[in-house]
């Protein structure tokens, strides 16, 4: 009993570190025991032993407690470097821990947020919100990532993806969740701004084209649902063109912008407002009840506009022209109605501008046509389908031709004749007036030497040049060579040019070289349709012209009343008094041709004395002029019309 006794307390001692004192204890055992050496010797390895894997044990668990609390040290700091708040939360939701990112989010010290519930920390609606995820991730399990916009206690608004992820308790089970909130606010911005790039357009801010079609498709499901209508009403600005180059082009986009204000009051529930590009833009009106209604709302727009604009100081008046087309009448889908609409806006144009029209099946037709001619017009030079007429001009003191204006004629080989009317805009559009115009030039001036090697009378020519024309680097060497080509003298050519001011304040340099360079070779200049568009007095006086020609809309209303009389008085004064030379155009009736005579405007042309006739035609009559017989009166020098 107490040798057992004894070898208990040195096990003890053993435990407690004494390992001398057990050696020398179980020395004194083996003293006064009975046990035999060995055992005693085998006692006391084993002790010792015992003694080094308890110090070791000890050891062992000092350094992982030193250990332990570095990393515990070394996770708050890492924590705390973290600009994200960090929670982490037990599974009932209490606040375990957090960073200093999250006090600074929720505004209270750690120590209020450990220990308290997202209802304590959150205003109830958002705490309830937060619970909900909580509790589904701790249902499932995993990871859980979602984006939202939340408020920091500083009143900032953030928006933040939440990462949150379940951690195990030693035995496996969920024992609660820890989460970070990324700040995405810049992240979100950028977003938003390519959005904005997307499907706005940058100018008006309003939807731009492919935001619009999307609307339009969505609406068109919704309309198809509903059996309601929609409507698609198509603006564009008149002669935009014109106002941007004479305003320039920050005054163009600020005027936009003003239309783009004044058209958005004027969207009704439901409505969509786009600019499509350039001075279009459309509207979209849903749940239409009848074309009244239409035609009501798009005279409000084309008022609304007609009101001038008021841009650094000055009145800018412009006007618009509407083209409309409904679902489900005129398409059923969005590229059809907008092609439908954008037809009917141009039928608008053509019928004078600052106008309203509706779609109907035949504009297809019609803009088919268009887009043929195009194609056909590219060819026609080459096939020889191009010919020029003349229209005498009459001095009628004597009852002599001046000159003669070459016209341009296309002898379509299915259409048969179509008038420049028609084609010539379209040759300006497609940039193809350029070798159209050069073609005229160099025809016309070729004509005049066949006439002059025929002993003909010496004529004037006057040939029509497009704006495009004339404002190309190289016109001057194009009617170089045209002069040259014909051996031809400058002197006797005139060049008719509607000196609008488009074409002048486009380019100004170019344009005046151009003018001067011709006035330096002798040729003679004249505006076309005076009295029309936008040509101004202040050319006159500016730009080195030698006649003018009063445009035959008021030539023809003469004998009407009305202000025509009043303004072909006027410019005749005008020219006198500016030393230029004058001429009337479109001169029908002999009413008109007294009129002009009394104030001493000599110079005419016009059905009265004939049309335009080809040159063989043309050769006859100057021959017959030779030989007496066309003496007596200028009208009888007719042709007719199918030859013009
Ligand atoms: N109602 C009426 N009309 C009359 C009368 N006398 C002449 N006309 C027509 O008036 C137009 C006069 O030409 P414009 O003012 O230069 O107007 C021309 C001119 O601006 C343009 N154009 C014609 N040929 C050319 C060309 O070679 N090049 C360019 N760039 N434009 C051309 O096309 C316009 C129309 O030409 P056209 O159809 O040939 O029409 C011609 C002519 O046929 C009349 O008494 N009554």
């Amino acid at each position: 009993m107490k040798r057992v006794t004894l070898l208990l307390i040195s096990l003890a001692v053993i435990a407690s570190g004494g390992i001398i004192l057990a050696a020398c204890q179980l020395n004194m055992l083996s003293q006064f025991s009975a046990l035999p050496a060995l055992v005693t010797f085998a006692l006391t390895i084993l002790v010792a032993w015992l003694t080094a894997r308890t110090r070791a044990a000890f050891a062992r668990h000092d350094h992982l407690r030193r250990q332990f609390q570095q990393q515990s040290r070394l996770l708050q700091a890492v924590l705390r470097a973290i600009p994200a708040p960090i929670f982490f939360k037990d599974h009932r939701g209490i606040y375990l821990g957090c960073n200093r990112a999250f006090e600074a989010f929720i505004g209270l010290p750690r120590e209020k947020i450990i220990g308290a519930s997202v209802w304590d920390v959150a205003p109830r609606e958002l705490a309830d919100t937060y619970h909900r995820a909580d509790s589904e991730l701790m249902e499932q399990g995993g990871q859980q990532v979602y984006e939202t916009e939340v408020q920091y206690a500083d009143g900032s608004r953030h928006h933040v993806m939440f990462h949150k992820a379940v951690f195990a308790a030693a035995d496996g089970s969920p024992a609660g969740l820890v989460g970070a909130m990324l700040d995405i606010t810049d992240r979100k911005q950028v977003e938003q701004e390519i959005e904005e790039l997307a499907y706005h357009d940058n100018l008006t801010g309003l939807a731009n084209r492919s935001f619009f079609k999307q609307r339009l498709t969505e609406a068109l499901t919704q309309a198809a649902i509903s059996e309601q209508q929609l409507a698609l009403l198509f603006l564009d600005l008149d002669r935009f063109k014109y106002i941007n180059d004479t305003i320039g082009h920050a005054g163009g986009d600020r005027l936009l912008q003003l239309v783009a204000e004044r058209l958005s009051c004027l969207i009704p529930a439901g409505g969509t407002l786009a600019r499509l590009g350039g001075d279009e833009f459309v509207i979209m009106l849903t749940d239409v009840h009848n074309r009244n209604e239409l035609e009501h709302f798009g005279n409000t727009l084309l008022k609304t506009l007609e009101k001038p604009f008021l841009l650094a100081g000055k009145q800018l008046h412009v006007s618009t022209s509407i083209g409309i087309a409904r679902y489900p009448a005129d398409g059923k889908d969005s590229s059809s109605l907008l092609k439908h609409a954008d037809m009917a806006m141009y039928a608008a144009k053509e019928q004078g501008r600052n106008n309203l029209c509706f779609y109907r099946k035949r504009m297809t037709r019609q803009a088919a046509q268009r887009r043929d001619m195009e194609t056909r017009l590219r060819q026609a030079l080459d096939q020889g389908e191009f010919a020029l007429v003349y229209q005498p001009q009459i001095d009628d003191r004597n009852g002599r031709i001046r000159g003669v204006e070459a016209l341009l004629r296309w002898h379509h080989p299915r259409r048969g004749l179509v008038y420049p009317a028609e084609f010539i805009p379209i040759a300006e559009e497609t940039g193809l007036i350029r070798t159209l115009g050069e073609w005229v030039l160099r025809e016309s001036c070729r004509q005049l030497r066949t006439w002059r090697h025929a002993q003909l009378p010496n004529l004037r020519m006057a040939v029509n040049i497009s704006g495009q024309q004339f404002k190309q680097p190289d016109f001057l060497t194009v009617v170089d060579r045209a002069l040259r080509e014909a051996d031809f003298d400058p002197a006797r050519l005139e060049l008719e040019m509607e000196l609008t001011e488009t074409v002048l304040l486009h380019n100004v340099e170019t344009t005046l070289r151009n003018l001067r360079g011709l006035k330096e070779r002798g040729i003679s200049l004249a505006i076309d349709d005076f009295g029309t568009g936008y040509s101004s007095l202040s050319y006159l006086k500016d730009f080195p012209i030698d006649r003018i020609k009063i445009d035959r809309s008021f030539v023809g209303e003469i004998s009407h009343g009305g202000n025509a009389a009043a303004i072909v008085g006027t410019i005749i004064a005008m020219a006198r008094s500016l030393g230029l030379a004058v001429i009337a155009e479109g001169v029908e009736t002999a009413q008109q041709v007294e009129f002009l005579r009394q104030r001493d405007c000599f110079d005419m042309q016009g059905y009265y004395f004939a049309r335009p006739m080809p040159a063989a035609v043309l050769e006859r009559y100057l021959q017959n002029i030779q030989t007496g017989k066309n003496r007596r009166s200028p009208g009888l020098i007719t042709c007719r019309a199918g030859l013009s």
